[in-house]
Order: structure tokens, then sequence, then C-alpha cells
């Protein structure tokens, strides 16, 4: 598959402040790419350089083989960007706040119209286009400023922290219009998130961790490699079922009231509950989280809530 989107050896200084450090990553084209990492990682240096608005120290970045530095106007017309705070007129109506753009974008007239209804029926907004932006909810607000992202049809649409501080049923529909926009327009999405379970829909993930790229994967491949489904078992009998999993070669934690077991070797531990069975009060076995695998590698936790 093509890559849109190249990175080889960026490096973003702050004065003497390395804060992106020699990364190179691709994204290929019509897949979802998650950005992610902790507070402060580089993210948005990252996201900004890319999209024009920062200049680079040194390192290629190429938008469908257009550099951000040398061809701004190329790569702009080529993706569209929705960043976390709203930046639509509360004034105006949607069918203002749209045309607007197209005016920054040097649409033809005679295309608004047509542009318009395209991308407000791809978030499903077409009946509400009269309506003043002050009066829409939260949900509603960041689905016109999807549309308005894709009003000059761009290949790449980057999205920073999409569905942050909306409600979970919003935040599904949401996630229903960006899966479309990938199916449908084979439109590469690249977004932000600390919402973990959005992360594992993407295709790919980079973490980024001071300035590094310290993961790039699919969840798949990612979860295989940085968690390890565990059983928690309760126990009438604590001294047998620890002599059990030392017998068996089980790694395990004792917490108050119960054993995290490791449950990679199945055999093993299939053992131990069947010799163990009658002392068992309580067996349950988790898988690993995408939260496991941010944690396992940055040693951070995501923020829970911007
Ligand atoms: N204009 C600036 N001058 C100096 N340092 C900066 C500037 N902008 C960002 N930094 C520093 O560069 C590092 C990366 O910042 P960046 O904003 O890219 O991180 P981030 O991953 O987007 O973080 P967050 O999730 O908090 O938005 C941080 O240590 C930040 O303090």
């Amino acid at each position: 598959m093509k890559s849109i989107i190249e990175v080889k050896n960026f490096t973003k200084k702050y004065g003497s402040f390395i804060a992106v450090n020699d990364i190179s990553f691709s994204v290929e084209e019509g897949t979802i790419f998650a950005f992610l990492g902790p507070n402060g990682a580089g993210k948005s240096t990252t996201i900004n350089t890319l999209c024009t608005i920062f200049e680079k120290t040194s390192g290629t970045l190429l938008i469908n083989g257009k550099d951000v530095t040398t061809q701004k106007n190329e790569v702009r017309s080529t993706i569209g960007v929705v960043f976390q705070d709203s930046t639509l007129d509360s004034k105006m109506t949607i069918d203002e706040n749209l045309k607007m753009h197209c005016v920054f974008y040097n649409i033809p007239k005679k295309e608004v119209e047509e542009r318009i209804q395209f991308v407000l029926n791809l978030v499903d907004l077409l009946d509400e286009r009269k309506r003043s932006v002050a009066t829409l909810s939260g949900g509603m607000k960041r689905r016109v400023e999807i549309a308005r992202g894709l009003i000059h049809y761009p290949k790449v649409l980057f999205l920073d922290e999409p569905t942050t501080g909306l409600d979970p049923q919003t935040r599904a529909h949401i996630w229903e219009y960006i899966l479309k926009l990938q199916k449908e327009r084979n439109i590469t999405i690249f977004l932000t998130t600390h919402y973990m379970e959005e992360a594992e829909i993407c295709n790919k993930i980079a973490i980024i961790d001071d300035g590094i790229i310290v993961a790039h994967d699919t969840p798949y491949a990612l979860k295989k490699e940085f968690t390890k489904d565990n059983a928690y078992i309760t126990t009438k009998n604590e001294f047998e079922l620890e002599q059990l999993l030392a017998q068996y070669e089980l790694k395990y934690i004792k917490k108050e009231g119960y054993y995290k077991v490791e449950a990679e070797k199945i055999d093993c531990l299939l053992q131990v509950l069947s010799l163990h069975k009658e002392n068992i009060s309580n067996i349950e076995i988790k898988k690993g989280t995408f939260n496991d695998v941010f944690l396992e590698i940055t040693g951070k936790k995501i923020r829970e809530e911007a």
C-alpha cells in the first residue's frame, strides 16, 4: 500500500530543548493512524509541523509526496485539520461557517452548494444547516468541524482528540463517521486520542514518549507483545495454591484477597486449577488491555480526561 505520510529523521528543537528527537514513521493511504503519547511527549509539535503550522528543525516530512516545508500550499490543499478547540464562529449558522471556509480554500462559487451538501450529508447534518452554531450540542459542533475539515476534499484528515469531552454515545457516533470516511472515501485519518479503546480501533498506532517513537505497530501486535492475560484466583487454601504455582513455575502476585497469576502457560495453569479445584472460591481470566500496553511502554498512565 502507498505511504501517504512519510516522516524521516524529524527533529524539532525549541531553543536548545529537543521536543522531537529524530523520529521516522509512515502512514499508509486509506488507513486510520493513532498517534499517542503522554503529556508533553511531542504529539502537537509533530502534528503542527505536518500541518505546515510549525517549522521543522531537521528531517523530511512529506504528505502525498509533497514537502511540508517547501510545498506548503500543495500540502494544505491535501489535508483537513480539526483541532481540539472549536474554531467555528458561533454567531453564524452551519451554512455560513462552511461558506466562509469555501472562500478560504478558493472553491469555485458554482461548486460551493454541492460541496456543502456532500460534507453535511457525511455527518448527517444536512437538515440542520440553517441552525446557528451557538444552539448546537458539543457533538454536533464536532461534526460540523469534521464537515468543514472535509470541504476541500482532502486526502488526509488530522483529528486532534476528536471525541474529548463528549459523552459515550456521541463518541460512538463520531466514530461511525470516522470509519465511514475511511471506508467509503478512502480518506487517511491521523488522530490523537487519550481513550485507549479508540486507539484499538485504528489500523496502526505510534506511541511517542519524550520526543522518541517507542512503539509503532498494529493494536493486535502491540497487545501481543506488551500485555499478558492473567488469571485472578481466590482460594480457601493459600498454602496449597502457592505450592502448586511454584511447582508448575507459574509467576504470580499475591494481592489482598486474590492471586494474580500469569495465564501464558495455559497447560500448567489448567493443571494447577484441576489439582486445586476443591479450594477455589472464585476465578476470572482477564485479557490484557491497551492501557496495559501504554503503561508497559511508557511507564506512564495516559491521562483520563483532558
Ligand atoms: N513553544 C515552545 N517553546 C518551548 N517548549 C515547547 C514549546 N512548545 C512545546 N514545548 C515543549 O515541547 C515538548 C513537547 O510538547 P508538545 O506540545 O508537542 O507535546 P504533546 O505530546 O502534544 O503534549 P500534550 O498531550 O500535553 O498536548 C514539551 O516538553 C513542551 O513543554
